[in-house]
């Protein structure tokens, strides 16, 4: 059995992940918030939900998806039922050292997932607190594989890793829509604009992943001499678009 408190967009999105890629509803125990979110996502998907923290102490391992407002009162509740638990937290302010503060002697995990889990495509990096066994690793692993990618990173490096990873699904999107609104401008259709641009992206990430050659070679094969390409890359510098990507980063890594 594992257990989540809060089903959200991403506590959400991680268990609509597990479930659509073959981990049984039936072993899914959820403690959701205020509204009625995690009684709806739970019609759909099948898995149980519970009114207590309390009544998660079946679950091996406990994933927490909450936000920074709600961390404190949930780790208070939690530490009842915590001792014998691996518990992995995906809230962006939580670290391994005030995980153990709040819960005592407990293996604790600092995860940011990214919203592709929902699809198994998911990147997540992890930090694991030293008590943790290369088993309780490989317990944590087995589930998050259903999600997609699970990447153990050293702590300092979490929070970067999560604004490239975590955040980025929201830049890449307003740049799948930026792009639209141009094939719009330029005759096409909202829905075939879409397609066009979804369906590169998705071609575009495949190749880069399976490719010997890096992003900036891959590049080079689509500006032919003379050709549009270059001509719309030049136009991409020109208006700062590089920059732009890393002050995005910038702006989420300085609160
Ligand atoms: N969104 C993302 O892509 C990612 C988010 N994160 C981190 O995850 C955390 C949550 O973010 P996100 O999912 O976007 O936020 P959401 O607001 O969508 O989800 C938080 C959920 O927590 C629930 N909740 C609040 N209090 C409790 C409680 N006491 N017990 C159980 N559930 C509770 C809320 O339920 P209700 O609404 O029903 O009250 C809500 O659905 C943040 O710290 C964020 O940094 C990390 C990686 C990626
Ligand atoms: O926006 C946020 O704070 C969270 C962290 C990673 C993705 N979303």
């Amino acid at each position: 059995m594992i257990g989540f408190i809060g089903a959200g967009s991403i506590g959400g999105a991680v268990i609509t992940g597990l479930i659509k890629n073959g981990y049984d509803a039936d072993e899914i125990v959820v403690k959701g918030g205020h509204s009625n979110r995690t009684s709806l996502l739970a019609e759909q998907l099948g898995f149980k939900v519970v009114k207590k923290v309390k009544q998660l102490d079946d679950a091996e391992v406990i994933f927490i998806a909450v936000g920074a407002n709600a961390l404190e009162s949930v780790l208070t509740e939690l530490k009842e039922i915590a001792s014998d638990k691996l518990i992995v937290a995906f809230t962006g302010s939580a670290s391994v050292a005030l995980l153990k503060q709040d819960l005592g002697k407990v293996k604790v995990a600092h995860a940011i997932p990214n919203t592709p889990v929902k699809v198994g495509a998911g990147f997540t990096g992890i930090t694991y607190s030293d008590d943790f066994t290369d088993e309780d690793k490989k317990k944590v692993a087995s589930i998050m594989g259903y999600t997609g990618q699970l990447v153990e990173v050293p702590e300092d490096q979490l929070g970067i890793i999560g604004t490239v990873a975590g955040c980025s699904p929201a830049f890449l999107d307003v740049f799948i829509e930026a792009l639209s609104d141009a094939g719009v401008k330029h005759g096409l259709n909202r829905k075939l604009a879409y397609e066009a641009a979804i369906g590169m992206a998705i071609g575009a990430g495949k190749l880069a992943k399976q490719s010997d050659l890096n992003v900036s070679a891959l590049k080079d094969e689509v500006t032919s001499p003379g050709g549009s390409t270059i001509r719309g890359v030049a136009a991409l510098e020109e208006y700062g678009f590089r920059n732009a990507v890393i002050k995005a980063v910038d702006a989420a890594e300085n609160d």
